[in-house]
């Protein structure tokens, strides 16, 4: 993997790049649409990629207790299980299993679960993670971290944290196909002497590129953003940096200003479903009795498929109606208005005037 800065924004720690990977290129900062059990929710690989998107996100966690990552890897990897031909990333895992409820127990070698689609007993460690990732056949990897709720005692969250770097330790370790890129995870809550000994140490071990993990798990922006503000700079300036599930518009854009590259999260393709709409002058309740015999297009700046052939009022009818193409319409509005708005900051950061930019498309959202 190649990862190239093409500009700075003397203003903020704003940038902007390219990661190259083995299916091509990323423009960054990126937004990563999510393709949890290898699909974008309704969307077809074409409709995706009209989108835009270079790299999205699929879930070892998922995939791995279904279909099952030994079948995807016997069916010629991800990329041709799904024929989606640019870049994936897959999550470890580490998110979801922790958010398990049916969660037996955690121990430094791994963690006992029970599967919540058959019930069977089911043990994941990093190694056993790396194996899954490997089979998947993914660009970049994540490292198996332990993502831990908000709030959450300190001493635990220390404690956790040096887990979280023992675990990364034996993911790169057990870490041997080139052609994947393995991304450590910093973890730490919102302390920063816990943030920053965990990122310090994970620099030391040499990754690819580098994730922040345990934000946007209820913080807040304000924390959110006191977070990157102390754990950006210590990341190397070479290598990638990965916001993990950020964001809203407001959350991504905080972290283009704090130096982030990657984004991923499933608000556009989600809230879509529920029939809310992003548009250039804020957000759009499509079910709303209001737009009922509204003629317009979902957002009149948007050129996608559905703001280009459909009415808010034909839209809403389906939304009213659980047709299934509502979903479609909304996911597909929706994820072209995240990619848009990266194209556009990542033109801003260019003519270095990212500052301008964020606050004229924040004050009409
Ligand atoms: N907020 C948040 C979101 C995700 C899921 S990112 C994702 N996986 C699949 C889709 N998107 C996280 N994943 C890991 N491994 N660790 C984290 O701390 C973490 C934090």
């Amino acid at each position: 993997m190649q990862f190239r800065l093409l500009a700075s924004d003397n203003k903020t720690k704003a940038r902007c790049g390219e990661i190259t990977t083995n299916h091509g290129l990323i423009p960054t900062p990126a937004f990563m649409p999510v393709g949890t059990q290898a699909t974008v929710k309704t969307l077809t690989p074409l409709q995706l990629q009209e989108t835009e998107a270079h790299a999205l996100l699929c879930n070892a966690y998922h995939l791995y207790l279904r279909p099952g990552h030994e079948v995807v890897k016997k069916l010629g990897g991800l990329h041709k299980f799904m024929k989606w031909d640019r870049s994936i990333i897959t999550d470890s895992g580490g998110y979801q299993v922790f958010s398990l409820e049916r969660l037996t127990k955690v121990t430094d070698d791994g963690v006992e679960f029970q599967s919540p689609i058959d019930g069977s007993r089911r043990f994941l460690n990093p190694e056993i993670v790396m194996d899954i990732q490997h089979a998947l056949g993914a660009d970049i990897i994540m490292a198996f971290d332990e993502c831990l709720p908000y709030p959450c005692e300190k001493d635990r969250v220390r404690q956790s944290m040096y887990r979280t770097v023992k675990w990364a330790n034996r993911c790169l370790k057990a870490h041997n196909s080139d052609d994947q890129e393995l991304f450590a995870i910093v973890q730490g809550s919102v302390f920063k002497d816990i943030r920053e000994e965990c990122t310090d140490r994970l620099v030391e071990m040499e990754f690819n590129g580098y994730a922040i993990g345990g934000l946007s798990v209820g913080e807040g922006n304000l924390l959110m953003n006191e977070v990157l503000e102390y754990t950006t700079p210590r990341l190397p300036e070479n290598k990638p940096r990965y916001l993990m599930g950020v964001g809203f518009p407001l959350d991504i854009l905080d972290g283009i200003e704090h130096g982030i590259d990657l984004f991923d999260c499933v608000i556009p393709t989600r809230n879509g479903r529920n029939g809310c709409a992003f548009t250039s002058n804020g957000k759009l309740k499509i079910r709303n009795s209001c737009y009922k015999t509204d003629e317009r297009p979902i957002d009149k700046n948007c050129h996608c498929y559905a703001c280009k052939n459909f009415s808010r009022a034909y839209i809403r009818h389906l939304l009213t109606s659980n047709e299934i193409l509502g979903l479609s319409l909304m996911s597909l509005h929706n994820i072209c208005f995240f990619e848009n708005m990266m194209k556009k900051a990542r033109q801003s950061i260019i003519e270095g005037n990212f500052l301008n930019f964020k606050s004229k498309f924040l004050s009409l959202q």
